[in-house]
């Protein structure tokens, strides 16, 4: 079913600068769109946070890296869009609901949920996303709950495997929890692309202290594909991935 969503959405594709995933180029920019960027520093960044987001902003400047932007809604018509293009139109929600839901990471309040920005390596094909989980997502006192971990890492994943392939679910994720990790530390997922198999993407991470020392979490996920026409085009530049995001699915994939 998901497969024949392929031929509706290659012409919304090609409207919009990609034909056959031949031009990668964008149409149009993340600034033109009337979202806020998440992933930029706010008063309840930790010192950290702050110091190894400068650093990463520092290695964006000869081109190597780039920083991913995040928003955390999707306009009414990109959600119509998106469910168009790879579920037969078929909304999963009341209409009157699509304008209310919100991407779950970005969800919380300044400072009590998720901090996090991406970076993508376009030499080396890896996202690092430095996050720092706040008091809201407290499992064992002191430490973060292991859902919330299992999200970030889900959403880092799911990001990468987007820019390898395209529109991808999750159909398995498989985490070993380490170590526990404090609320409210700074920690830092490195992601890579283990292998593709047709439609299924393999991707793998791990969570780390920022100095490295420490290993809190590894996690193992298979990505599938929502699309054919999609898988085709790998290595999305992150430019058309944001481009393709915020027309059918605003920030990222499926939720996304
Ligand atoms: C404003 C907005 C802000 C935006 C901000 C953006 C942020 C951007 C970040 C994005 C990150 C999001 C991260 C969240 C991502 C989710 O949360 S997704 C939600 C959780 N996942 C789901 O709900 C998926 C539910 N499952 C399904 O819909 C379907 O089972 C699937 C996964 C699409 C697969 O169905 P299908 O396409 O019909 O696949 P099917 O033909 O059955 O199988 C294809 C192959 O996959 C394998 N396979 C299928 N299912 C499985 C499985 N469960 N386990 C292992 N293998 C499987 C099969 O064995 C088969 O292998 P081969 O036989 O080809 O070797």
């Amino acid at each position: 079913m998901l497969r024949s969503c392929a031929a509706r959405l290659r012409p919304l594709l090609v409207a919009h600068g990609r034909p056959g995933g031949a031009r990668l180029t964008s149409t149009f920019s993340f600034e033109e769109v009337t979202q806020k960027d998440h992933a930029l520093p706010k008063p309840s960044w930790s010192k950290d946070l702050r110091l190894l987001f400068d650093q990463f902003m520092k290695k964006c400047e000869d081109g190597s890296w780039e920083r991913l932007p995040s928003c955390s809604r999707h306009s009414v018509q990109r959600f119509q869009n998106f469910t168009k293009a790879f579920f037969s139109g078929s909304i999963p929600v009341k209409e009157e609901q699509i304008s209310q839901a919100k991407f779950f990471p970005r969800s919380f309040e300044d400072g009590l949920g998720f901090e996090y920005a991406m970076f993508w390596s376009k030499d080396e094909k890896r996202i690092v996303c430095l996050f720092q989980g706040g008091l809201y997502l407290q499992g064992i006192p002191g430490f973060l709950h292991g859902g919330a971990l299992v999200t970030l890492i889900d959403t880092t994943l799911g990001t990468h495997a987007m820019l390898a392939g395209g529109a991808v679910m999750t159909a398995n994720l498989s985490i070993n929890f380490k170590r526990p990790m404090p609320l409210c530390s700074v920690g830092v997922i490195n992601t890579q692309l283990d292998k593709i198999e047709g439609r299924k993407l393999f991707v793998s991470c791990n969570i780390q202290s920022v100095d490295e020392k420490t290993v809190y979490t590894e996690g193992t996920g298979k990505k599938l594909l929502l699309s054919s026409c999609l898988a085709s085009s790998l290595s999305l530049s992150p430019s058309f991935f944001f481009s393709f995001v915020l027309v059918y699915n605003p920030h990222m994939p499926i939720n996304f």
